[in-house]
């Protein structure tokens, strides 16, 4: 069997007198994703950031590689990446520069394609020698999907990855999250788009959260 990467157990989340995750479970084994799914506001960003291990549960547990989430977080930054809000970026370097930076950072744990070959392939070739404020809003996000997954790592955390794309770029992120799963790392992502949730679902549980109730 392979290896339990997220083992989440009755997690809850309140937020002063509002409970704003109900008690979710979830286990995810290596190369399974996982679509965390909902109406606005039901929790699927404060679930993530349980798994990154950004925030604490109120009561339940959240085991990351075996590890307390923000134990997992602090030991093990090689195997996880997470794409959770805004990418931090360099602002005078260029998007080309970025994912060169990403490799030398990983220096020999990098097994994607060459820099020029991962922006064709997400058709961010033409803005390559951009620099991050330069970029439309769309362009930043599939940036910043693209380099998160340009690094090694085993579990992904993804929320709302299609968000600012258009339905060209929906599918170019869809097919990223494919290949990601193919090379057998999981991931775990909160998305509105069914393409992705479906993507993700072949492949492991649903996770669907209510509204929370005020
Ligand atoms: N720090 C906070 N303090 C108080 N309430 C918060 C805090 N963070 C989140 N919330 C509330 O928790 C609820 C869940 O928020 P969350 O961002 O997890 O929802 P979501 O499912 O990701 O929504 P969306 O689809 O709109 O991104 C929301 O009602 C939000 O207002």
């Amino acid at each position: 069997m392979h290896e339990v990467l997220v083992d989440v157990e009755a997690v809850t989340r309140t937020y002063g007198t509002v409970q704003v995750l109900a008690p979710t479970s979830l286990r995810l084994h290596a190369g399974q994703g996982s679509a965390v799914v909902g109406p606005n506001g039901a929790g699927k960003s404060t679930l993530l950031r349980l798994v990154a291990g950004t925030e604490e549960p109120t009561s339940g547990t959240a085991t990351v590689l075996g590890l307390d989430a923000p134990e997992a977080r602090r030991r093990h930054r090689d195997r996880i990446v997470r794409l959770l809000g805004p990418a931090p970026t360099y602002p005078d370097l260029t998007v080309a520069e970025h994912l060169q930076l990403v490799q030398v950072a990983w220096a020999g744990r990098h097994d994607g394609p060459d820099v020029d070959e991962a922006l064709a392939e997400a058709t961010l070739d033409r803005v390559r020698d951009q620099f991050p404020g330069e970029l439309s809003s769309g362009e930043t996000q599939m940036f910043a999907l693209v380099a998160t997954l340009y690094r090694p790592a085993d579990l992904v955390l993804l929320d709302e990855p299609e968000q600012r794309l258009d339905t060209c770029w929906r599918e170019v992120a869809r097919r990223l999250v494919l290949r990601a799963l193919d090379q057998g790392r999981a991931v775990l992502a909160a998305t509105h788009d069914p393409g992705l949730r479906e993507v993700l679902a072949d492949r492991g549980p649903v996770v669907e959260l209510a509204e929370p109730t005020r």
